[in-house]
C-alpha cells in the first residue's frame, strides 16, 4: 500500500517516447526537486492501462501539479485522468510528436523547461474535444492521408524520419478522395476530400499550419477539409511551418463549430493526437470547454 503524503509534483514519464534515453533528465528532476524542497513522485508508463494507474496515483496523492515527460500520447493520457477536476499539467516535450507543445510555444529544451515550471508558469484553461466513450483530443485528429501514414508507421518496427517518409510516399502515391457528410452546429455539408481534420489547435507537431484561426481555448473546434492536393499545395503546406503566409488556403475549407456529426461512405482510419483509434465511418466530436489546465 502506498503511503499517503502531500505531493507537490507527480511526474508521469514515458520511458520510450521519442526513442530518447531519459536517465540523465530523471536525475535532473530528482536533484531539482530536492534543491527546491519539493515533494514528488515519479510514475513510469508501461504502455498497458497507464490511464487507470495514473488515475489511481492522482486520486491517492492529490498532487498540486503534474509534469508530463513524453509526447502527445502521454500528455493526452494524463489530461484525460484529470479532466473532471483539472490539476495543472506541465508538458515537458520528450516525444517524437510534441504537437501541443509546438502549438503553445513551450520551451523544447527539457532542462530549461524544468526550471521554468518549478519557478512557476502561468496556468491557462484549454478545451478538449470529446468523441464519445473515452476518446478525447487536446490537439488534432484526422481521417485520410495523415491518419493512414500514422497507422502504417505504427505497424512498422522501424522508427525515425526515413521510415516516416517511406510511408508518406506510399500513402501519397495511392491517395484517393472520399465523400463526407457533415452536420456542424445544425448546418449540412456534403464534400469530397483527401483528408478531414478535426482541430482544437492550429499546427501539427511538425509545425505545419492546418487551421490558421484555431484556438484551443475558444470553446470551439474546426473541421478542416483538404479538398485538393497538388505538389504546389504540399510544398506550401510544408513551408507553413516556417512562415504562416504559406498555408495553402485555396485547397482548404474550414468549418468552425461546437458539435458535429460526420458520416463517411466507407470506414477509414481515425487518428487522435498521434494515436490510431481504429476504422470508423461515423465521428461525433463535441467541444468540452476549459476541461484542461496547462502550465505555460
Ligand atoms: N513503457 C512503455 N513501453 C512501450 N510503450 C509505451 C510505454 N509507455 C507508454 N507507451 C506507449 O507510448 C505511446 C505514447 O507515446 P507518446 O505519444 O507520448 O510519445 P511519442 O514518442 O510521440 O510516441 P509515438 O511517436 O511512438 O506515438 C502510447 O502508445 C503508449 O501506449
Amino acid at each position: 500500500m502506498l503511503e499517503k503524503e502531500k505531493l507537490d509534483w507527480l511526474f508521469v514519464i514515458n520511458p520510450v517516447s521519442g526513442a530518447l534515453d531519459k536517465t540523465f533528465f530523471i536525475d535532473k528532476i530528482k536533484s531539482k526537486m530536492k534543491g527546491a524542497n519539493l515533494n514528488y513522485r515519479l510514475y513510469f508508463t508501461t504502455g498497458h492501462s497507464d490511464e487507470e494507474s495514473i488515475k489511481l496515483f492522482v486520486d491517492h496523492f492529490k498532487p498540486e501539479k503534474i509534469g508530463v515527460v513524453g509526447g502527445d500520447g502521454t500528455v493526452l493520457d494524463v489530461v484525460k485522468c484529470v479532466k473532471d477536476d483539472p490539476i495543472p499539467v506541465a508538458i515537458i516535450p520528450f516525444g517524437s510528436a510534441n504537437g501541443m507543445s509546438v502549438e503553445l510555444d513551450i520551451e523544447q529544451n527539457p532542462e530549461v523547461r524544468l526550471n521554468e515550471i518549478i519557478r512557476d508558469g502561468e496556468v491557462k484553461d484549454f478545451d478538449l474535444i470529446w468523441f464519445g466513450d473515452n476518446i478525447y483530443s487536446l490537439h488534432i485528429s484526422d481521417v485520410g492521408l495523415n491518419a493512414e501514414v500514422v497507422s502504417a508507421y505504427d505497424k512498422d518496427e522501424d522508427r525515425g524520419m526515413r521510415t516516416y517518409l517511406k510511408h508518406l510516399i506510399s500513402v501519397w502515391s495511392a491517395k484517393k478522395q472520399f465523400e463526407v457528410e457533415i452536420l456542424a452546429d445544425g448546418k449540412k455539408y456534403h464534400r469530397e476530400v483527401f483528408m478531414l481534420v478535426i482541430a482544437n489547435s492550429r499546427k501539427y507537431g511538425t509545425g505545419m499550419l492546418i487551421n490558421p484561426n484555431g484556438r484551443p481555448d475558444d470553446g470551439k473546434f474546426e473541421i478542416c477539409l483538404v479538398k485538393e492536393l497538388s505538389i504546389d499545395g504540399m510544398i506550401k503546406a510544408g513551408l507553413s511551418s516556417i512562415n504562416e503566409r504559406f498555408v495553402p488556403l485555396e485547397s482548404l475549407e474550414i468549418i468552425q463549430c461546437k458539435e458535429a456529426e460526420i458520416n463517411l461512405t466507407d470506414k477509414k482510419v481515425f487518428q487522435v493526437d498521434g494515436e490510431v483509434v481504429g476504422k470508423l465511418d461515423y465521428i461525433n466530436p463535441k467541444i468540452v470547454p476549459s476541461a484542461v489546465k496547462l502550465i505555460l
